[in-house]
C-alpha cells in the first residue's frame, strides 16, 4: 500500500520517491496517494453500509478531474458549488443524479446547466435563489429537485473562517422563517420539494455541534412531512475534520463510525436517502506539498528557512493561521538536534509565513520538505499571486505515477491576456 504517514519523526511515503519526483518535475508541486483517497473514501462509506446513502465528494477540497475520476469509478457522487465544479464532476464521470449543487450565488446559468444534467438535488440557500430556479426549471419545462439549506444556528467550535451554520452567517435559510419558504417552494411549478440540508462548517473535531443541528433538522422533517411536503433526502453536509498535528499528542479527531453513530441515533428513523458531502475527510490526509529550501536567512537573532513554494501554493497558514507539520524528505542523521526557525516563502507578503518557531532538525539550501495534510484546500485554493505558476499536481498508485496537472509555462500563464492596439 502506498500511503503518506508519519512516523518517528519522518514522512514514510512508501516508495514513493520523492527525491526523484522532484528531480523530474521541479518543486513545488503537490502529490497525492490513490491508495489514501480509495482508502478514506471506503472508510466514510463504509460506516453507512446497508443504508440508502449518497456520498457526495466536495469537489471544492481537491478539483482535479484525475482525482474525481477515481472516486467515481469507487461509486462517489459530487458536491459542486459553481459550473465550474459541475463540469469537471460531468467530465470526471460522475453521473448527474449523483451531483448536488450548493452554494449561496447560483447563476440562472448555472442552475440551467445543472437542469440539463438533471442532478440529484439542488441545496437551495434563499428565497431569492428558490424564484430564481422555479423561473429558469419552468422555462425549460422541467421540475428542479429541491433541499432547502437551513441554518440551524448552531457554533461548529470550529476556526471562525470556516464555520458556516450560525444565524448570522450568509448561509442557509434562517431557522425561523424555514418552514414558509418550504410552503412557497410547494406552491411553485418548476420546485419538487424534496429534501432538506444543514451544512454548519469544516474542520469539525467535536461530534456535538453535529448532534445538535442533525437532531434539530431531523425534528423539521417530521414537522415538513406533517405540513404534507414529501422528504425524500437528508442532506448533512460535510465537515468531519482530520488530524493535522501528527507529530503531538493532540488527540485525532472523531472517526466517521462514530459520527456515523451521531447520524444513526438523530436521523436514522426518518427511513429517507442520507446525502453526504465530504471533503477534507478524504483527501485532506492523502496528499502532501513538496517544496525545496531556497536560502537560509537570519534577521537579529530570527531564523528563516526560504522554501519555494509561497501562500500563494497553500494559503491555509496565511488565512486561518492553520497548522501544517513541515518535515524533512530525507530523515535527519540520528542525534542531530532541532531548533527553532520561521519557514517563508518568497511571496512579497509578511503573511507568507507558514510556521513561526517551529522545531526543525536542521535545514540547508537545496533540502526537499513535504507539508503534511495538503490534499484538501490546497491545491484548488493556489492562485497565480506575483506570477507563480499553479504548482503541478501528481498521483501515486503503487508503482505507477503520473503528473495530472502540469506546471504551466510562462507564456500559458499570460497567454489569454491581451494588449489592445491602441495602449
Ligand atoms: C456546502 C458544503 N458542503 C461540503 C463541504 C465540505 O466540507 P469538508 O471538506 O469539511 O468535509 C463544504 C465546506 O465547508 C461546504 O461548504
Ligand atoms: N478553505 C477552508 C475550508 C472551507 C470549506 C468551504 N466551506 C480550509 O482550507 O480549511
Amino acid at each position: 500500500m502506498h500511503h503518506f504517514e508519519y512516523r518517528d519523526g519522518v514522512l514514510h511515503a512508501e516508495d514513493i520517491p520523492l527525491d526523484r519526483l522532484a528531480g523530474e518535475i521541479g518543486t513545488p508541486f503537490y502529490c497525492y496517494s490513490a491508495a489514501t483517497l480509495r482508502r478514506h473514501y471506503s472508510v466514510f462509506a463504509d460506516a453507512f453500509k446497508g443504508q440508502d446513502t449518497l456520498v457526495a465528494f466536495s469537489v471544492k477540497s481537491l478539483s482535479n478531474v484525475a482525482v474525481l475520476s477515481l472516486l467515481a469509478k469507487l461509486g462517489a457522487g459530487a458536491d459542486v458549488v459553481s459550473g465550474g465544479e459541475l463540469f469537471r464532476a460531468l467530465r470526471a464521470g460522475i453521473p448527474g443524479e449523483k451531483i448536488v449543487f450548493s452554494g449561496v450565488g447560483k447563476t440562472r446559468a448555472e442552475m440551467a446547466d445543472a437542469l440539463k444534467a438533471g442532478i440529484c438535488q439542488f441545496n437551495v440557500e434563499s428565497e431569492a435563489e428558490l424564484i430564481a430556479l422555479d423561473e429558469v426549471a419552468r422555462s425549460m419545462n422541467v421540475r428542479a429537485p429541491v433541499a432547502l439549506r437551513v441554518n440551524p444556528d448552531v457554533a461548529a467550535g470550529s476556526h471562525d473562517k470556516i464555520s458556516t451554520g450560525r444565524k448570522t452567517d450568509k448561509f442557509g435559510i434562517s431557522w425561523s422563517i424555514a418552514a414558509d419558504v418550504y410552503a412557497r417552494a410547494a406552491t411553485m411549478e418548476g420546485i419538487d420539494v424534496s429534501g432538506v440540508d444543514v451544512h454548519i462548517g469544516s474542520q469539525i473535531t467535536d461530534l456535538a455541534p453535529f448532534g445538535s443541528a442533525f437532531s434539530k433538522v431531523a425534528a423539521l422533517v417530521s414537522t415538513l412531512r406533517d405540513q404534507g411536503h414529501d422528504i425524500r433526502r437528508l442532506d448533512l453536509g460535510g465537515g468531519l475534520g482530520v488530524p493535522y498535528h501528527h507529530q503531538d499528542a493532540t488527540p485525532p479527531p472523531p472517526h466517521p463510525l462514530d459520527y456515523a453513530k451521531v447520524i444513526h441515533e438523530t436521523a436514522s428513523h426518518l427511513d429517507l436517502q442520507l446525502i453526504f458531502e465530504p471533503g477534507r475527510m478524504i483527501a485532506g490526509n492523502a496528499g502532501i506539498l513538496v517544496a525545496r529550501v531556497t536560502y537560509l536567512k537570519e534577521n537579529e537573532g530570527r531564523h528563516f528557512a526560504i522554501l519555494d513554494c509561497g501562500m500563494n501554493d497553500l494559503i491555509r497558514p496565511a488565512l486561518y493561521d492553520a497548522w501544517h507539520d513541515i518535515i524533512p524528505v530525507t530523515e535527519p542523521a540520528e542525534g542531530v538536534g532541532t531548533s527553532l526557525i520561521d519557514i517563508v516563502g518568497p511571496v512579497c507578503e509578511s503573511t507568507d509565513r507558514f510556521a513561526r518557531n517551529r522545531d526543525m532538525p536542521p535545514l540547508k539550501p537545496g533540502d526537499l520538505v513535504a507539508f503534511l495534510t495538503a490534499g484538501a484546500y490546497g491545491a484548488v485554493q493556489g492562485n497565480e499571486y506575483n506570477t507563480r505558476p499553479l504548482a503541478p499536481e501528481l498521483l501515486v498508485d503503487g508503482d505507477r505515477h503520473a503528473i495530472i496537472r502540469r506546471r504551466p509555462t510562462y507564456d500559458e500563464m499570460i497567454a489569454r491576456e491581451d494588449v489592445p492596439d491602441w495602449v
